[in-house]
């Protein structure tokens, strides 16, 4: 992988109690490219996010967020650099409209104005639901909701946990067209996902982690090539 990395992790370490999960990772995100991360249960894709994402400390390791070493910053400085997550499960609030979701995320320098813009040139389906309850909404409108939520923020790194869980293949893929304008719109993205067929489809480089460890990178379709046994493994 070649370019000014936007994320660089190096030798990290993270362990629950005694077991360690990450067990040495290494992973260069450059600037403005689309990375899928995948591989199968367990292998530690999620708590990978959280580290990055300063939910949870490393025992050691690196982590530098466009150049600047971040392993000690918090969630908040993090967002505040560029960093923007959407963890497993999405994370919409079930008992405002999509409209009242939007907004509440229009702070200093953002308008509500310009996040309902934005939101809605992505995802003219939320305009069309925009005074419903975000939770009676479907899986795939709520992730467009939670991925709409996550751009308010003018994201530099935006990290998609497991995007396709629960949805069906045809709103996975419509979801995965919008990630690739996202992507076009120079924001760079690194999504997790445990399958690979979709994600691989818009993305400009791939990396496999089982046991804690990144154990190939690449182009998508050497990566298919070498590793289809672990990532073909399943749907999407
Ligand atoms: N809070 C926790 N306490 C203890 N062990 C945990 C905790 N969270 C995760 N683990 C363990 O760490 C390992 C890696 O889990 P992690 O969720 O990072 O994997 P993953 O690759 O994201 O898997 P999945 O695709 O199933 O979400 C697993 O063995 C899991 O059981």
């Amino acid at each position: 992988m070649s370019g000014i990395p936007i994320l660089e992790v190096v030798d990290l370490r993270a362990a629950y109690g005694r077991i360690e999960v990450l067990r040495g990772v290494d992973l260069r995100i450059p600037k403005g490219a689309v990375v899928a991360l995948l591989g199968p249960n367990g292998a530690g894709k999620s708590t990978l996010v959280k580290v990055i994402s300063g939910q949870k400390k490393p025992t050691s390791g690196d982590i530098h967020l466009g150049g600047v070493h971040v392993q000690d910053t918090g969630p908040e400085e993090l967002a505040r650099l560029g960093l923007c997550t959407i963890p497993e499960g999405r994370s919409v609030f079930p008992n405002l409209t999509v409209e009242e979701n939007l907004t509440l995320m229009s702070y200093a320098g953002v308008s509500a104005d310009k996040v309902l813009e934005t939101a809605y040139s992505y995802f003219p389906r939320l305009h069309q639901r925009r005074h419903q309850l975000a939770g009676t909404m479907s899986g795939g409108e709520q992730q467009m909701l939670a991925m709409s939520r996550a751009l308010a923020s003018d994201p530099a790194l935006l990290l998609l946990d497991e995007l396709s869980m629960g949805l069906a293949p045809l709103i996975v893929d419509e979801l995965y067209d919008t990630v690739a304008q996202i992507a076009e719109s120079g924001v760079s993205i690194l999504c997790i996902e445990q399958f690979a067929r979709t994600a691989l489809r818009v993305s400009d480089y791939a990396a496999v982690m089982t046991g804690g460890r990144i154990v190939a990178t690449g182009e998508p379709a050497e990566v298919m090539d070498t590793m289809s046994d672990v990532i073909l493994g399943g749907a999407a």
